[in-house]
């Protein structure tokens, strides 16, 4: 049971189990796990999206695992598939931070967020894996995928190289755009997302097991949907590209590409009527809902009266988090004296205006900690917003975690709190009050949460 007045450090103490929660209820390993089940020496998948099993006379299994949560659930998936299916044709791609040595698996480390030469060669091992599959020797592909797929394995059309193909990631990731956008471009200039990987695999059985790290789960846009339709357009691409105002900015090789894809002179990603989807099936094994779900009875079992604020938090993280500040300012006057609860699920956007470091969690708990200062939100409080892949943005923390002392520790430390959050530079101002949440990579990814405790 709580104590009857929280203090700051019991807060924080208590933000960090409810996120940790959040994390564990996301383990890939026991996705994978519970999804498939091997039984008289014969594989089963256990359900797909319709609900249904997927068993087949398959004599050999190929692995193909990519993004952030790749080592355990391939780990997963090698521990459960009778040996006999292995065809010793196994891969895992995964940032480096989260490379971790799997029985029988090629694993590659690979570059994040941004893609390197290392996931180039990766996705080109991939790409041959699939097209090596052969209906007649009836094999499976099992795809097992995560988020941070769409960086680690780049393989741009041609004649986009990877240098261009960085250029226009780095800038359609500084640009605000949401996940979807970002994943509508890429698609187009790849030849495994949107589809891509399903077409290689094709007319062998292919199966996706996927853990979501985007909120609202469209398979097509996690990991920009290697082995799923894609309802998106150049035109869309070229739309956004303009909307976004870097169409111009991106290399010419793009814009060529793109364009001649709008005038049918390139191949479109792969609708749902392509004939590659005939063999090819997904099921959905985790998902930030569930995450949500778990800091929610981990918040009430520790004594909070929880109140779930947003299960799909999106926008500006520096708007998102004025919002917050006003509902909480509300809140705490319906609410008796026991301590509050507010959480959330989801994936904030940053459009970048300054050259500071950070990421979009702990811009949002930044600039949380400042709206609320000004704002004079009573009692003691913590605001904990952190990935639970346990990175943000191109640092090493997972996030912030400030309380009702931040401010004044920023100050102390010489820091102008104001001039930091213009200049995106959210890593710095933390850093000085204490205030990085740091829990290195926790091998899994479904987006990011929000835990906000106030005791009154
Ligand atoms: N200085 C900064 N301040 C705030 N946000 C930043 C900063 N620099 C980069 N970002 C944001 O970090 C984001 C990339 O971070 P991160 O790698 O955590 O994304 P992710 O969504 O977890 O990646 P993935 O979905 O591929 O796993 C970019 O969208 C960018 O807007
Ligand atoms: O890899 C990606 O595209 C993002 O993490 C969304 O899944």
């Amino acid at each position: 049971m709580l104590p009857p007045n929280l203090s700051i450090p019991d807060l924080r103490k208590s933000a960090s189990n409810i996120f940790q929660a959040g994390v564990a209820a996301a383990d890939p390993y026991q996705a994978v796990k519970g999804c498939l089940l091997a039984e008289n020496d014969k594989l089963q998948i256990l359900r797909d999206d319709t609900g249904d099993k997927r068993t087949g006379s398959w004599t050999k299994i190929h692995l193909i695992a990519f993004g952030k949560a790749a080592c355990p659930m391939i780990r997963a998936a090698i521990d459960i598939i009778p040996a006999h299916y292995l065809s010793g044709q196994a891969i895992a791609v995964t940032n480096y931070d989260n490379v971790k040595p799997v029985r029988g698996v090629n694993v590659i480390g690979a570059g994040h967020p941004l893609p390197d030469e290392a996931g180039f060669n990766a996705a080109k091992l991939c790409a041959k894996i699939a097209q090596d599959a052969k209906a007649g020797e009836l094999v499976l592909v099992l795809v097992l995928v995560s988020g941070g797929g769409s960086a680690l394995i780049p393989y741009p059309v041609d004649p986009v190289s990877l240098q261009e193909k960085i250029r226009t990631t780095d800038l359609l990731l500084a640009s605000g755009a949401t996940i979807n956008q970002v994943n509508c471009i890429r698609k187009h200039l790849s030849q495994l997302k949107g589809g891509g990987l399903a077409r290689m695999v094709a007319p062998a059985d292919c199966h996706a097991l996927i853990l979501s790290d985007v909120i609202g789960d469209d398979l097509s846009a996690i990991a920009s949907g290697p082995t799923v339709p894609d309802e998106t357009t150049f035109d869309d691409a070229i739309g956004l590209l303009k909307f976004k105002n870097i169409w111009h900015k991106v290399p010419e090789s793009v814009r060529h590409y793109l364009e001649c894809g709008q005038q049918g002179e390139a191949r479109e990603t792969a609708k749902p009527d392509d004939a590659c989807f005939a063999q090819t099936s997904h099921t959905l094994i985790g998902s930030n809902t569930i995450s949500v779900k778990a800091i929610m009875k981990t918040a009430q079992e520790q004594g909070f009266d929880a109140f779930l604020y947003n299960a799909n938090l999106c926008g500006e993280a520096r708007d998102e988090a004025e919002k917050l500040v006003q509902f909480a300012l509300t809140h705490i006057n319906t609410a008796g004296n026991r301590p509050i609860a507010l959480l959330a699920g989801g994936e904030t956007t940053v459009t970048l205006k300054g050259n500071g470091r950070g990421g979009r969690n702990q811009e949002m708990a930044f600039a949380f900690a400042i709206r609320a200062e000004q704002a004079k939100l009573p009692g003691n409080w913590v605001f904990l917003s952190g990935g639970t892949d346990g990175r943000d943005g191109p640092t090493d923390a997972a996030g912030g975690m400030v309380d009702s002392g931040t401010i004044q520790r920023m100050q102390a430390a010489g820091i102008n709190p104001a001039e930091l959050l213009a200049n995106n530079d959210s890593y710095r101002a933390l850093k000085a009050s204490h205030d990085l949440l740091m829990t290195g990579a926790t091998g899994t990814n479904v987006a990011d949460l929000q835990v906000l405790l106030i005791q009154p």
